[in-house]
């Protein structure tokens, strides 16, 4: 045994000690972990090897010690009938060789041990009481004696049997297993948190975590939750089987589900060789899982073997390469796609996660930034899930530097030079150099030689790519300068498909508006939107100097789409580009504008709406057409000037700030009544 521990040693276990405090309350009680769980077991090893060699520095409330963490307050307290334990860790294979060995010491066994193993599943244990074969309660761990009676949350489970199928129920059974999210869902539940404003999970266990531990079981019904059982904790008389695998089987006939992947194998070989198995099967399962547990099979040995203090002895959970891991953001790189989008892309202090080294991540867009609050010099949660592009999914902020820089999106595309815009209402920040900028030649060329567009015969996206790479075609107008001696030379390509192109080339210029509007390749501009812009501008020139307040006039053209339009057309670049078509020849009939509608065919006019939430008989868009269509401006937001906001379902701050402004509110009805033509008796808020 050790001498007194120095003062230094007591002052770093107690540092330890704090920091593990607030990390577990972070993680247990708030769902909200603040570092990766890779940087979280960093510290808890850390003082575990210190108190291995202090163990007089050990006390009971150590979090080496003890399980997960306190209830939450507002639900009823749920006793165990058995304590809910934690899972030991192994981290090497070493570390499970050694275990296998330690277990057949302690049997005094030379025989290989049998193990049942199955994938550690990364959501929260939960146990769950049947009397008689009905569910009567369900409850988290909690600090593994006292856990939360959450049963009405976990009543709204699917995948949980309210009652047991079959027959020979025993008259008190505790099963227990993981509750979980699956990787797809908890994809589309940040998804919807991202565009409504809810709370956006850090990854898939603090969805299911946060989701279950609900006060109100509506919103737990409405989370996509799924269960695994894993194993049978108090059991009224005796066990069901004589081994773990067979307990399993046995659940899985009452109804429970159990995991496909779980099997039986033996020795260490056999629990190694799972791990790899898993290991490569990772990334196409379903669920997320952090590791694998491989169980002594037999029930009489497990009983043999007992627990310590926080965990069984007759378990161990193999983790696999963490996926989430801190690193420093040195710097923030601007993208752009395929399709204009300018993507932020940090640049990171290398860093080993997911089983790859990881240099840069994405940020997604800048509401994701502000989100987030992630500036550069911070400490970031890098998360590598399978093959998907690495993440920030987080910033450490109590790591942050005094000189940490905000984020900015530039104001100009770093490829070409034209302005980036944002229209109000979306996410994703473009580049409005369509037809010039570098990043989206390829995509503007494929487009604008479509079917749809101009429809160049013969140019597919295979010669298009060609072209671009040999530095024939920077811009759609050098189309027009190929010729077929060029083409010929091109892979793929005889005499007669070079003469067929650039036939096809020179029909091609003889087009529509409607088509050249739509062959401009302009964010948001289909076919249906290009004809309505052609019929009602009747010429280029006309489209090209309307303001957003004349483009709106266009049916189906609201505030994004007019957006897209003027910045577009203000890109000289876009514009000469434009100017070199024509020149090539490009040309089309035009006409005079459509005659502007009567006072008469406008009862709104003068009136601005602003519309929210979900109407049930049209989307918002149609909505806002229509309205345009007698002549009502339709807004974004509320102010005094607003005529009414039209709320539908779910209708949120839109409404409330109409109600602090006086602002008359209409229901879906009255709109209903003002489009059906009731041109000036429509009273908003009759
Ligand atoms: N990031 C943070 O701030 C933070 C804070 C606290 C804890 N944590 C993380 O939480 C984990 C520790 O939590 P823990 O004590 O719940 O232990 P654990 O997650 O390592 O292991 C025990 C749990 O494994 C689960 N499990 C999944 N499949 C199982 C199976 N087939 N059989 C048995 N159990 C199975 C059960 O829920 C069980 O409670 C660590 O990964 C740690 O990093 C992170
Ligand atoms: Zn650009």
């Amino acid at each position: 045994m050790n001498d007194a521990a120095p003062e230094a040693v007591r002052e770093k276990v107690e540092a330890l000690r704090s920091q593990l405090d607030h990390h577990d309350y972070r993680y247990y009680v708030l769902d909200d972990p603040e570092i990766p769980d890779a940087a979280y077991d960093r510290l808890l090893r850390e003082l575990q090897d210190l108190e291995a060699e202090y163990p007089e520095l050990v006390t009971p409330e150590s979090p080496t010690q003890r399980v997960g963490g306190r209830p939450l307050e507002g639900f009823p307290e749920a006793r165990h009938l058995l304590p809910m334990l934690s899972l030991d860790n192994a981290f090497e294979e070493a570390e499970v060789l050694a275990f296998d060995q330690r277990l057949r010491e302690r049997l005094d066994t030379h025989d290989t041990l049998a193990y049942a193993v199955e994938p550690k599943l990364d959501g929260l244990a939960v146990s769950l009481l049947y009397e008689n074969g009905q569910l009567v309660r369900g409850a988290t761990r909690g600090d593994g004696t006292t856990g939360e009676d959450i049963t009405s949350n976990i009543r709204t489970i699917r995948a949980i049997p309210l009652r047991l199928q079959g027959a020979h129920h025993p008259p008190r059974l505790e099963v227990r297993g993981e509750v979980y999210m699956e990787k797809a869902r908890f994809e589309t539940l940040n998804a919807r948190a991202r565009e409504d404003g809810g709370k956006v999970f850090v990854n898939p266990r603090n969805a299911a975590a946060g989701s279950l531990r609900q006060l109100d079981p509506r919103v737990t019904a409405e989370r996509p939750l799924s269960f695994f059982a894993y194993g049978v904790g108090y059991v009224e008389t005796g066990n069901l089987a004589d081994t773990q695998g067979e307990t399993l089987d046995q659940l899985a006939r009452w109804g429970l589900r159990v995991c496909p992947e779980r099997d039986v194998v033996s020795g260490a070989e056999g629990c190694l060789a799972y791990y790899r198995r898993i290991c490569q099967a990772r990334d196409e399962l379903p669920y997320e899982i952090d590791g694998v547990v491989y169980k002594v099979n037999s029930l009489r040995l497990q009983q043999e073997l007992g627990f310590v203090s926080r965990a069984p002895r007759w378990a161990i959970a193999h983790k696999y390469p963490a996926q989430e891991q801190i690193t420093v953001l040195k710097e923030v790189e601007f993208q752009v796609g395929r399709t204009g989008a300018v993507t932020p892309v940090a640049r990171l202090e290398p860093v080993f996660v997911g089983g790859v080294t990881v240099s840069n991540a994405t940020l997604h867009n800048m509401d994701e930034v502000l989100r987030k609050d992630v500036r550069i010099g911070d400490t970031v949660i890098v998360r590598r899930a399978g093959d998907v592009i690495p993440e920030v999914a987080g910033v450490v902020k109590d790591l942050r530097p005094e000189d940490a820089r905000a984020i900015v999106m530039p104001e100009t595309c770093p490829v070409c030079g034209s302005s980036v815009v944002r229209p109000e209402g979306e996410a994703v920040s473009r580049c409005s150099g369509g037809l010039y900028c570098a990043a989206q030649r390829r995509e503007a060329i494929k487009h604008f030689a479509s079917r749809r567009a101009l429809d160049v015969e013969g140019l597919g996206d295979k010669l298009v790519e060609q072209l671009v790479d040999r530095g024939l075609v920077e811009h759609v107008d050098d189309l027009y300068a190929l010729d077929s001696a060029t083409l010929a030379g091109l892979e793929r390509m005889g005499e007669k498909s070079a003469a067929n192109l650039v036939a096809a080339l020179e029909k091609s210029k003889h087009t529509t508006l409607d088509r050249f509007i739509f062959a401009l390749g302009i964010r948001e501009v289909g076919e249906a939107t290009a004809r309505g812009l052609a019929a009602h501008f009747g010429s280029l020139d006309a489209l090209m100097a309307a303001d957003a307040d004349a483009l709106m006039q266009v049916p189906d053209v609201g505030p994004k789409v007019a957006e897209h339009v003027s910045a577009f057309f203000a890109q000289p670049h876009n514009r000469e580009v434009i100017q070199a078509l024509r020149e090539a020849g490009v040309r089309w009939e035009e006409h005079e504008p459509a005659a502007r509608p009567s006072d008469e065919d406008q009862p709104l006019a003068g009136c601005t709406y602003v519309l929210t939430g979900t109407l049930s008989s049209m989307t918002r868009d149609e909505a806002g057409a229509r309205l345009r269509a007698l002549g009502a401006k339709v807004s974004g937001s509320v102010s005094k000037k607003t005529t009414a906001v039209v709320a539908g379902d779910a209708a949120g701050s839109k409404r409330d700030k109409a109600e602090q402004l006086g602002v008359p509110v209409l229901d879906e009805r009255a709109l209903m009544e003002l489009l059906g033509g009731s041109a000036t008796g429509a009273e908003p808020g009759d």
